[in-house]
């Protein structure tokens, strides 16, 4: 057992009582209950000092019949295989559950990046892309940010990748920085995406007036661009999480201050934004993380990890509404419970698929060559995620089932449907080679 204690098994829970409806067939039934391969590697990395260190890394391709594998990459230290291979599970149901033409894959380096110097962090960067060399590909499997990871590592990934093939393959990697065939949006568009999710089933309730009480768990690239962009829409953003703790403020906080203190020095470290200096404009009580979670707020929207409320914690928590921006936050036995309880909760396939719709304007913009306005690429985001997250509420409310059943019905079936419509001698189709 890994480190996670079987993330992708707890993951795979929820595709068993899918399986018994007749419109999947034996065969998809079999195929998407593993992933098509998980590649591990080893990458040596010159430190500074001259030393050597070698590190681990890992690249899931979950299925890709629907399309390349799409999803991030995250470094952490607490990384392993299996978190890798859940992760891509969950990139390919919600790549199908909001109908973009990509399979599902993920790739992670079992490393605290915080302790790397940022010339470190650029060579750990480019030696897993040339570890990677023969599995991705803009047609093959096309990597993006996750936990840790950014448009500058991207960047470099991407340059690595360029070096390598002795050409420009932008299409390989998407989240890379503008200037350098990177989509103007897909920064904010995982945040943007989740808070446009939270409107229309707060429209659909008929709360759309009210200004909800949030607690936001993670302040990374995710929760902050929710935050910022819940405050500036009438939400009151009552608490902020990271890694170190919490802070907390009745009357609200504003999260773009807070951000960019917590920045101030370096990008990638954690910043002890809850010190009262930093804060010292206002007034702010600080709490634990576990503080945070059980708070009584409208919407509580978890941001940072996997397993944030197992069945230690959910006894505790009150709030009637969860976001889960995080991949797997919330595990099986306390999702369970959380159902026994009414509390809706708006799962990550949907609420999250902000950055990879995004991500695929990007990887489409590559390919024409020519770059649409934030506007536009905001136009599109809206566009698309509105469609299909009123086809998974319509469905929820219809078959009477939970909001994450419906989207993994959703998502399930299409990805189902693809594989039955190539026939039965497509066993497995890895996509290496030239
Ligand atoms: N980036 C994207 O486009 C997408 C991200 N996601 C998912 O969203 C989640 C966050 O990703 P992202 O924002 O990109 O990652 P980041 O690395 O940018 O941010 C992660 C945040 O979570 C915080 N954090 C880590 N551990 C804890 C903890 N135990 N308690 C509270 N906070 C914690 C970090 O704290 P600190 O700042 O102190 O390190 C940081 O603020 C992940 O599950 C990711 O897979 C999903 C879809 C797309
Ligand atoms: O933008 C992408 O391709 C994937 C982002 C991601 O890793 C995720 O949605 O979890």
């Amino acid at each position: 057992m890994t480190k996670n204690g079987g993330l992708l098994a707890d993951a795979l829970v929820h595709l068993k009582p899918l399986m018994d409806d007749e419109r999947i067939s034996d065969d998809a039934r079999r195929r998407l209950s593993q992933p098509n391969r998980v590649v591990e590697v080893e990458i040596p990395l010159r430190m500074d000092d001259g030393s050597l260190k070698v590190f681990t890394g890992w690249r899931s391709l979950y299925d890709n019949t629907r399309g390349p594998g799409k999803g991030g990459i995250r470094f952490h230290p607490n990384v392993t295989g299996d978190e890798v291979a859940a992760l891509s599970f969950w990139m390919a149901v919600k790549c199908a559950v909001v109908d973009l033409p990509f399979g599902g894959a993920k790739g992670g380096i079992c490393v605290d990046p915080k302790q790397l110097s940022r010339l470190e962090l650029e060579r750990l960067s480019r030696g897993y892309i040339r570890a990677l060399l023969d599995v991705i590909g803009p047609d093959r499997d096309i990597p993006a940010p996750d936990v840790n990871t950014n448009e500058t590592i991207m960047g470099w990934m991407a340059d690595e990748y360029r070096q390598a093939a002795g050409r420009h393959q932008r299409g390989v990697i998407t989240g890379k920085p503008p200037g350098h065939g990177g989509s103007l949006g897909r920064t904010a568009a995982t945040g943007r995406g989740a808070l446009q999710v939270l409107n229309i089933w707060e429209r659909r309730r008929g709360r759309a007036d009210q200004r909800p009480r949030i607690a936001v768990q993670g302040f990374g690239n995710a929760g902050f661009h929710f935050a910022r962009l819940a405050h500036d829409a009438g939400y009151r953003v009552v608490a902020i999480a990271d890694s170190r703790g919490a802070i907390y403020r009745e009357e609200g906080l504003d999260p773009l201050p807070i951000w960019e203190r917590k920045h101030e020095s370096s990008e990638l470290s954690g910043q002890v934004y809850c010190e009262e200096t930093v804060c010292s404009e206002v007034e702010v009580d600080k709490l634990t993380n576990e503080e945070l979670l059980a708070l009584d707020v409208d919407v509580l929207v978890l941001a940072a990890l996997e397993n944030a409320i197992t069945e230690k914690n959910v006894d505790a928590i009150r709030a009637p509404t969860i976001l889960e921006i995080a991949n797997g936050p919330i595990n099986n036995a306390a999702d369970r419970k959380l159902a026994e309880r009414d509390v809706t909760v708006i799962p990550d396939v949907l609420a999250n698929s902000g950055g990879v719709i995004v991500s695929h304007l990007e990887w489409v913009q590559n390919r024409m060559g020519d770059y649409w306005s934030e506007d536009e690429i905001e136009r599109r985001l809206a566009e698309r995620l509105g469609e299909q997250a009123d086809l998974v509420f319509e469905r929820a409310i219809a078959e009477d089932e939970s909001l994450r059943s419906a989207a993994y019905r959703q998502g399930i079936e299409r990805i189902a449907m693809a594989m039955d419509g190539l026939g039965t001698e497509r066993y497995f189709c890895g996509d290496t080679g030239p």
